[in-house]
């Protein structure tokens, strides 16, 4: 087997034009992939400098083969490989130095970011949450002049810190997590962040810094020992960290780049004006359907989406969801329709491994972007949607479990359904939202189907 170098592949590294906080899977098979093709017809291309969130594992074998990695491409007729070179740095999160210095040149002008739902560390009224006491150590280090945070917003403002003193110039911050207006939301995180260690700062970010909406789109499961096997037979390469994707993608951007981007349109990505419809569309339909299969389609014994879709009865729940989630989208019917069609089969899609409990990490975050506003518009119409149902249903089985909770509210939500089945359904609704937890007829429709589902 031959190792992954630039010297055996004869790639040279692109100059760094462009940063990246949160080296997983996802910016590799979406956001690198784009810049990629950028680069293949540019006389400027662009290399990129990514960080970590919150280990250093990722970039630890990125960095051992040049930053060189290779996107598996499957379909159910098979698999192909794309090799991407314009990762250059693969670096540490935690290597404040190489962070601000990257974040310092004038040369680069576009962070993208993808550090989860949970990792913008956001208070119930969507603005930073200052009482979160990792987010209150790094405003004292930040405060003192001390570059070591460990949040990501606290990263960003450190990185912001250090442009504004080098005086780089302008830049835009791209999130590409799946949050709801995901622009203006990081935007206000950011900026709380920044108000809170100098008001100079958050001033300058206002008028220097643009933050771009987007909505995202390659479904991109956690890489396996099977699929760096397989990448090594296609390519005779020893790639310890290739990605694994779907053929389809998609990149709806809408916001300014003041200091230029790479042509990502060379790959399909749309800069548009308003990217909600497409947010809608996408938060709701698959998401939307991954959290309510993530929690559950496991009472029916499955692990993957495509085993669960393969099942009729997961498949009605999730076209169930689909009819409710579909009356609130204001789209054209055939359109939707047909996305609807395409989303089946990606889900089908039996080269594509997706764990669910991948899916069911983060729920107290996921379920209010992705379920809770169908449900919240269903009842207002005096409607109970069956499939926005199952997944709250599932969610609380999934809390009852409690073996494989992973969410920055466990603690609070395992204690919470600690307790008899209509009052956990109650005290969860509740922690979801204040008008689901009152709404007693959907309460007691929640706790009929978690009952159903072994909850
Ligand atoms: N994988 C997909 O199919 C997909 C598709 C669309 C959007 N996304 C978005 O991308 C995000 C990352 O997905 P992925 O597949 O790359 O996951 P991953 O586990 O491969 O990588 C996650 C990255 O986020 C960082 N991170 C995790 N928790 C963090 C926290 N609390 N604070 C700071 N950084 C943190 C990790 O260190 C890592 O760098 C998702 O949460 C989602 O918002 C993923
Ligand atoms: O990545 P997460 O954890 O936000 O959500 C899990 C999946 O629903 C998600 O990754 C989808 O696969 C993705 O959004 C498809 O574009």
């Amino acid at each position: 087997m031959k190792p992954l170098t630039r010297a055996a592949v004869a790639a040279d590294p692109a100059p760094i034009r462009a940063a990246h906080l949160g080296l997983g899977a996802f910016f590799r098979a979406h956001q690198a992939w784009y810049t990629q093709a950028a680069n293949a017809e540019s006389d400027q291309p662009t290399g990129i400098a990514a960080f970590t969130g919150r280990r250093p594992d990722a970039a630890i074998p990125l960095r051992n083969q040049d930053g060189l990695y290779h996107v598996l491409v499957r379909d159910a007729g098979g698999d192909r490989t794309e090799l991407v070179t314009c990762l250059v740095g693969a670096h540490d999160g935690a290597d404040a130095g190489t962070w601000r210095a990257t974040l310092a040149s004038p040369d680069v002008g576009v962070l993208t970011l993808t550090v989860t739902e949970a990792g913008y560390r956001r208070a119930a009224d969507g603005g930073l949450d200052l009482d979160d006491p990792d987010v209150a150590a790094d405003v004292a280090r930040l405060r003192a002049g001390d570059p070591h945070v460990t949040t990501a917003p606290g990263r960003i403002v450190s990185g912001l810190v250090a442009r504004r003193a080098a005086d780089a110039g302008p830049l835009a911050v791209v999130p590409c997590d799946n949050l709801v207006d995901n622009g203006p939301t990081v935007a206000r995180v950011v900026t709380d962040f920044a108000a809170a260690v100098d008001r100079d700062l958050a001033d300058w970010i206002a008028s220097s810094v643009s933050f771009v909406s987007t909505t995202i789109d390659r479904i991109t499961p956690a890489t396996t020992d099977d699929d760096r096997a397989v990448v090594a037979e296609l390519t005779g390469y020893a790639d310890a960290a290739p990605v694994v994707t779907e053929p389809f993608s998609e990149w709806v951007l809408a916001g300014d780049f003041p200091a230029g981007r790479p042509d990502w349109e060379r790959a399909g990505a749309r800069l548009v004006t308003d990217v909600k419809p497409f947010e809608q569309r996408k938060l709701w339909l698959l998401n939307g359907a991954h959290s309510l299969l993530a929690y559950a389609a496991p009472a029916r014994g499955h692990s993957t989406v495509a085993e669960a879709v393969a099942d009729p009865v997961c498949r009605g729940w999730v076209e169930a969801w689909w009819d409710e989630a579909t009356r609130h989208l204001p789209l054209d019917a055939a359109d939707v329709a047909r996305y609807r069609a395409e989303l089946m089969e990606r889900f089908a899609n039996p080269r594509i491994r997706h764990a669910l409990n991948q899916i069911a990490m983060d729920g107290s975050q996921k379920l209010p972007i992705r379920v809770v506003p169908v449900v919240a518009r269903e009842r207002a119409n005096g409607l109970l949607p069956e499939g926005g149902i199952r997944a709250l249903s599932g969610w609380i089985r999934h809390l009852r479990e409690g073996t494989a909770v992973r969410d920055p509210r466990a603690s609070e939500l395992t204690a919470a359904v600690d307790t008899s089945l209509p009052t956990a359904v109650r005290r969860v609704l509740l922690a979801l939202d204040a008008n689901l937890g009152e709404d007693v007829e959907l309460v007691h429709a929640v706790t009929e189907t978690a009952r159903e589902l072994g909850a």
